[in-house]
């Protein structure tokens, strides 16, 4: 057993920001990690071409800018070697290969109890600490929804986070279920390989430029939510034209206030929606049934398939190994309280990067609660020993 003041639960940018923050104010702290690297996201369950959709400023961890010479909307590689530098500036090393797999509160002790699978050797390690971190990612669990005759399919059925490239997909004929960004971005990726391809779609939702979003974050530092958004739906239009007619349509609420009321990001489009326009990448609508190679859609279409690409997103399950996960996060592994102070449970839980708002949310919420761990502390001096 090994007694620590803070434990932090995954080493991917909320964990390693957090421990950053912990550490410039030598608050000791260690960071659990499943796997054998710090940001496994975006080293091993991102596609290839992969680029950060916010501009530079807004996708820095706490107390290191991105440099000068980093473009304003850098690839995968970039920012992979920014955290890699990261951690190894602000002295963060995570210890790789422990998945927690079980913690609780311990009233009596007032600490939280940590169990981990050393997944190298098999063992359970118990660590206890005063103050436990919930950094596991809103993506910690690839989701594929239930489809009635999945079971039967007869091509390849691959999740957006095992996807890499169209390479191996050339020819075949794709369908893409869900289109957020990782499904819009893997059709274009697809459609550039040579693939047929089609993405299924569902529900409303909004399409923006990666430049729009800058300027709507920008803006939105003055001007209230419904002016900039009636700003970038004015400028969508202009550039997109009405895609009504491609099966896409818009949701009443605009861009920014329908991420803040239910989670969705609009689509920062790469290049689907120009092919989409263009009749390269066939719009679907929603799955009735599955039969062998055969898709039958609710409009009554039935095509042949050589494989799914599942970019239907991805569920946060903190509540696998934590047990008193409702001090802090609801069933759906969201904050329960409302901003500023949603990062802050009871009995020292914590959560980070859990609240929908990409590298931005993550940099805000570790800064707040290392500065709130550390006001703790100084109250009560006794914590450090
Ligand atoms: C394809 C893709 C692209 C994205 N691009 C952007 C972008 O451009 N801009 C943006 O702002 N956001 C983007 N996001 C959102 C992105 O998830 C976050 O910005 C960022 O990775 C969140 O960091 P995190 O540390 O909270 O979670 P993660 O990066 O998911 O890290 C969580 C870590 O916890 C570990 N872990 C989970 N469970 C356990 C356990 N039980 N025990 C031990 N370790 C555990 C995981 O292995 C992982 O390493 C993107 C997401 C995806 C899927
Ligand atoms: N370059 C970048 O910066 C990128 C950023 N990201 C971010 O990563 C996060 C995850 O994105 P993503 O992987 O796209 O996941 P999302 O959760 O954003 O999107 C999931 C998509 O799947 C659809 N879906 C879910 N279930 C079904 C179903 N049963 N049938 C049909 N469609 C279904 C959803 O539709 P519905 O709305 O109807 O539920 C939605 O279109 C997001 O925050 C995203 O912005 C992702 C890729 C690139
Ligand atoms: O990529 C994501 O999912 C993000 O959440 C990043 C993000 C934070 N705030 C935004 C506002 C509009 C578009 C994307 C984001």
């Amino acid at each position: 057993m090994e007694g620590i003041l803070v434990a932090i639960v995954g080493a991917g940018p909320s964990g390693l920001a957090t421990s950053a923050c912990l550490n410039t104010m030598s608050i000791p702290n260690i960071v659990l990690e499943q796997e054998d690297c710090c940001a496994s996201l975006w080293k091993k369950r991102a596609y290839d071409r992969l680029k950060l959709h916010l501009a530079k400023q807004y996708c820095s961890l706490p107390h290191l800018p991105h440099r000068p010479s980093t473009p304003k909307f850098m690839s995968k590689d970039t920012f992979v070697a920014y955290i890699d530098d990261y951690a190894e500036k602000f002295n963060v090393k995570p210890r790789y290969n422990r998945m927690v797999v079980s913690s609780y509160y311990d009233k009596t002790e007032k600490k939280w109890r940590i169990e981990a699978k050393n997944t190298v050797t098999g063992e359970i390690e118990l660590y206890v600490a005063k103050f436990l971190v919930v950094a596991t990612g809103e993506n910690s669990k690839p989701f594929i929804p239930e489809i009635r005759g999945l079971e039967s399919f007869k091509g390849d059925i691959v999740h957006a986070s095992e996807y890499k490239s169209g390479l191996v997909y050339g020819g075949k004929r794709v369908l893409v279920v869900g289109c957020g960004n990782s499904g819009m971005e893997i059709s274009r990726d697809l459609s550039d390989f040579g693939a047929q391809t089609s993405i299924l779609i569902r529900s409303p939702f909004h399409v923006l430029t990666r430049e729009m979003v800058f300027l709507g974050m920008k803006l939105l530092n003055y001007l209230p939510v419904n002016v900039v958004d009636n700003i970038l739906l004015l400028n969508a239009k202009l550039v997109f034209g009405s895609l009504t007619k491609r099966g896409i349509h818009r949701p009443a609420q605009g861009p920014f206030a329908f991420k803040a009321a239910t989670g969705k990001t609009p689509v920062i489009d790469r290049g689907a929606i120009e092919k989409i326009q263009a009749g390269e990448i066939e719009v679907l609508p929603e799955i009735v049934n599955i039969n062998g190679s055969y898709v039958e859609f609710k409009n009554g279409v039935v095509k042949i398939f050589d494989a799914i690409v599942f970019a239907t997103g991805y569920r946060s399950v903190a509540y696998n190994w934590l047990k008193e996960y409702y001090y802090v996060l609801n069933d759906n592994g969201k904050p329960i309280k409302k901003p500023p102070k949603n990062w802050k449970g009871e009995n020292g839980l914590y959560c980070v990067g859990l609240t929908g708002m990409g590298l931005p949310g993550v940099s805000a919420d570790a800064t707040a609660i290392a500065a709130d761990i550390k006001q703790i502390i100084k109250a009560d001096k006794s914590l450090l020993h």
